[in-house]
């Protein structure tokens, strides 16, 4: 093992492009990061730029490395982590895209996902992808750009169009070409990959209409997705050896590795995986069966749970209503709110995610009094994190009946650098929190799958242990006040979804 070899992890989000240069001590030497345009061509639209993804994410790795001092030939491999679910169709010869990326956030084929549901195809899809029928994923997507793109249909039974994940197009780009693959936790996000045999799956492609001649070959999530095009980052081709879908990538970056491990990421929305070993558990409580990892050829499954909003209640504070200037004032805001006052905010912005799947409803606030300001809104938005993961946990718990881990959550995103937001989510959902001391876990899990397979960085257990904790928050809020307060949530939610 060279003392110099360097892991570089592209961590392409929702809002930003970040590129992290790990050393062999799991160390962060540079962090390069950029923001994007959102698109909103129409009321519940959301599109990316594919291009715009490209450049940034060839700007950030070109950032990252030069700024670190670092050279290409110092980097044994990459790793990719992505946002998960937004769907890029691109033409095989030119590579240019068809159409713009949708993103996971777009509810445009809403009304197609009803039409299947109210056909009963709901049982079947989920028992073969462990989705449900819900525009969130990427299949009703790309079914979309096949319809609603002229020539995009006939194109793509001629062949000349291909399909794919963030991750799927970035190695296309990377590879010059050479490369249509995915890894086996991104094709569990598309809806038309069946999480049991393995494979894409032929009933649902035949039922969305899309030619197999679209998808990429799934790997595992460490293994030989490709090597970058000399002169991308230098002379040397630089071998690209691991993929995972970010919340999946962030569950490896927490090490839970063992059935029963629990891990939160409170970014833009919160995601709650829970590993439920290498048999896939289906969930009766519309909780999402997915790939945690795929190791040898071994899937390990995980039970999900998927919030759209928790840290963007802070933003819309910021942005939306102008009572904060930056985001952390919300600790001190908290700090200051009357205990006499308990309003509750419901932010469904965009509907609501697990456990409800209610994509009509909209956000709700109350308990205001004309005393109610900037304080009680500050503390409401961090509090409305902690009730909507209890929701999850609820649903997870009824779910599964293995070993109950640690009893422990680890918790990791922007979000969980906020100590009121984080004590509360402890209090509330009556467990201990644990907040590690690496938080860009997303890049950590990516950086990991690719350097342990490069044979730069350790193999599991010795990941695993050296996993450590910066702070753990456990509960103090005492039982009755527990239980008065989450059921109050309840009746908010319930009001909000009547309305
Ligand atoms: N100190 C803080 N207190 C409360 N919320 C915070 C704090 N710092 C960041 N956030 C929230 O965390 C989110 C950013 O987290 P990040 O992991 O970068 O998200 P993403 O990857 O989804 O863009 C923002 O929505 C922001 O409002
Ligand atoms: O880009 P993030 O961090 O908001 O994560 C998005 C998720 O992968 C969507 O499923």
């Amino acid at each position: 093992m060279a003392d110099t070899a360097l892991v570089l992890a592209i961590d392409q989000g929702t809002t930003s492009t970040r590129v992290i240069l790990f050393d062999q001590a799991l160390s962060i030497r540079k962090t390069a990061q950029q923001e994007f345009h959102q698109h909103f061509p129409e009321s519940g639209w959301v599109e990316h730029d594919p291009e715009e993804i490209w450049s940034t994410t060839v700007a950030m790795c070109r950032q990252a490395v030069d700024s670190a001092g670092a050279s290409a030939a110092q980097i044994a491999a990459i790793g990719i982590t992505n946002q998960r679910e937004t769907t890029v169709v691109w033409d095989k010869t030119t590579g240019r895209a068809v159409y713009n990326a949708i993103v996971w956030q777009d509810r445009r084929t809403a009304a197609y996902c009803e039409s299947l549901r109210a056909a009963g195809y709901e049982t079947d899809v989920t028992a073969r992808t462990g989705l449900l029928l819900d525009p969130y994923f990427s299949a009703t997507k790309l079914r979309w750009i096949l319809e609603n793109v002229e020539g995009a249909r006939a194109q793509a039974e001629a062949g000349n169009l291909l399909f794919g994940t963030i991750d799927t197009y970035l190695i296309w780009r990377m590879t010059g070409g050479k490369r249509h693959v995915t890894d086996a936790t991104n094709a569990a996000r598309t809806m038309l990959y069946n999480i049991t045999k393995g494979d894409w799956d032929d009933d649902m492609l035949t039922l969305l209409d899309i030619p197999r001649g679209m998808l990429p070959e799934v790997l595992d999530c460490a293994a030989v997705f490709g090597e970058t095009e000399p002169g991308l980052l230098g002379a040397r081709a630089i071998p690209i050896l691991g993929v995972a879908g970010d919340q999946q990538a962030a569950t490896i970056g927490q090490a839970c590795f063992a059935p029963g491990m629990l891990k939160s990421t409170y970014g833009t929305g919160c995601f709650a995986l829970l590993n439920t070993g290498t048999a896939p558990v289906f969930s009766t409580n519309r909780l999402l069966t997915t790939i945690a990892y795929q190791l040898d050829d071994t899937p390990t499954y995980a039970l999900e749970g998927s919030i759209f909003i928790a840290g963007a209640v802070v933003q819309w504070l910021r942005d939306g209503l102008g009572v904060i200037t930056s985001a952390a004032e919300t600790r001190a805001l908290a700090a200051k709110a009357d205990p006499h006052q308990d309003v509750i905010i419901v932010p469904a912005f965009t509907g609501l995610g697990a456990p409800y799947w209610n994509a009509e409803c909209r956000g709700a606030v109350y308990g205001l009094t004309r005393n109610s300001g900037p304080a009680e809104l500050s503390r409401a938005a961090l509090e409305s994190v902690g009730f909507q993961t209890r929701d999850l946990l609820e649903a997870m718990m009824a779910d599964w009946t293995g070993p109950a881990g640690q009893n422990v959550l680890r918790v990791d995103g922007g979000m969980s650098a906020s100590d009121p937001a984080m004590q509360f989510l402890s209090d509330i959902i009556n467990a201990e929190v644990d907040r590690p001391q690496v938080l860009e876990t997303t890049a950590l899990g990516a950086a990991w799958l690719a350097g342990s397979h490069a044979g730069v960085l350790p193999g599991q257990a010795e990941f695993a242990s050296n996993w450590s904790i910066e702070r753990r928050f456990s509960p103090s809020m005492n039982e009755g006040a527990r239980d008065t307060r989450y059921a109050r949530w309840k009746r908010a939610v319930a009001a909000t979804m009547q309305v």
